[in-house]
C-alpha cells in the first residue's frame, strides 16, 4: 500500500519482479511438497519473553540507506557467533536487489545453527512465506505499511497455519493500531521510516504505549551499542533487532552478549 514514489514502493516492485521469476520456475504446488522436508519451526517466544532484553542478530549486507556495509562471504560464520553470543534469533535478509541477500544465505544460516531464524523480506505473497517455511525458517516478517488489512490478516493467518513466527512491524500510530487489531503476540516498532528512511529513536517509545503488556515489543533499526538497548528496554521494549552495528563489529559474538539481558537500571 505504500505510495507511489517512495523507498518502500520502489522495493516492493522489485520484489514482485523477482518473485514472479521464481514462482514461473517452481509453482507454488511443486514448492509446497518440499515443506515436507523442511525442519520443524522453533519457537522463539520464550526467549523473548525471558527476562532482559534478547537479540534479533541480522546478516545484512547492504542497505538502501547505508549502502554496502560488510561483504558476510561466510553467513554462517557469522551466523555461529551470533548464536554463540546469545542470539535469540537471526533476521536474515533475503532481498536480493537492495539489500544483497539471497534465499540461499537463509538456507547455509538454518545449516549452520539451532537459532530461531526470521526471514527479512518483503513479504506480500503467500508464495514467500512458504518459501521461507520450506527454507527452514521460523519467523518471517509482515511490514503493516506494505500491506492492505485484507492481506494484512491473510499472510499472518497463513504464516501461522504454516507454524511461522509473526513480526509485525510498524512505523506509527495508525500501523499499530493495524497490528494490534490482529493479535499479534509480537510487534516490532521500526525506528525507521521505509518509505523515507529517517531514522527517529523517538519512535520506539511514542508507539509502545499503545502496545498491550502482553505483546512482546522489539525496537528495529539505529541501534549503536547497550546504551541504545538500555533506552529501548527502559521504554519497554523485551527484544532488540539489530543489523548495521553488527555486521561492522569485530567481534559480533561480543556485541550480541553484551545487548543480551540489558534490563532496566
Ligand atoms: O536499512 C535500511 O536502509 C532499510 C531501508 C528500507 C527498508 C528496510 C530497511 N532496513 C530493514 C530493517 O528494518 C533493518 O535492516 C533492521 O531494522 C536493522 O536496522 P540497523 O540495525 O539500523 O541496520
Amino acid at each position: 500500500m505504500p505510495a507511489t514514489g517512495t523507498v518502500l514502493y520502489d522495493i516492493i516492485a522489485g520484489v514482485r519482479e523477482d518473485l514472479a521469476r521464481r514462482e514461473t520456475a517452481l509453482p507454488l504446488g511443486e514448492l509446497l511438497a518440499h515443506l515436507a522436508d523442511a525442519p520443524a519451526p522453533r519457537d522463539p517466544m520464550p526467549h523473548f519473553r525471558a527476562r532482559g532484553s534478547s537479540v534479533i542478530a541480522e546478516v545484512k549486507r547492504k542497505s538502501p540507506s547505508k549502502g554496502a556495509l560488510a561483504d558476510i562471504p561466510d553467513p554462517a560464520a557469522l551466523a555461529t557467533a551470533y548464536a554463540r553470543g546469545g542470539a535469540a534469533a537471526i533476521s536474515v535478509l533475503t532481498e536480493e536487489r537492495r539489500f544483497g541477500g539471497s534465499l540461499d544465505d537463509l538456507r547455509t544460516v538454518r545449516a549452520a545453527v539451532d537459532t530461531p531464524i526470521l526471514r527479512k523480506d518483503f513479504i506480500v505473497e503467500t508464495y514467500q512465506l512458504v518459501e521461507a517455511r520450506a527454507a527452514g525458517a521460523d519467523l518471517a516478517l509482515l511490514i503493516v505499511a506494505a500491506l492492505d488489512d485484507d492481506t494484512l490478516r491473510r499472510l499472518h493467518d497463513e504464516a501461522g497455519e504454516l507454524g511461522l513466527t509473526v513480526l509485525v512491524e510498524v512505523h506509527d500510530e495508525s500501523e499499530t493500531e493495524r497490528a494490534l487489531a490482529l493479535d499479534a503476540e509480537l510487534i516490532g516498532v521500526n525506528s525507521r521510516n521505509l518509505k523515507t528512511l529517517d531514522v527517529d529513536p523517538g519512535v520506539f517509545g511514542r508507539l509502545a504505549h499503545q502496545i498491550h503488556d502482553d505483546v512482546v515489543k522489539v525496537a528495529e533499526s539505529g541501534i549503536t551499542g547497550v546504551p541504545d538497548v538500555q533506552r529501548f528496554v527502559s521504554e519497554g521494549a523485551g527484544v532488540v533487532l539489530v543489523g548495521e552495528a553488527l555486521v561492522k563489529d569485530g567481534d559480533p559474538e561480543a556485541a550480541v552478549r553484551a545487548m543480551t539481558g540489558v534490563t532496566t537500571p
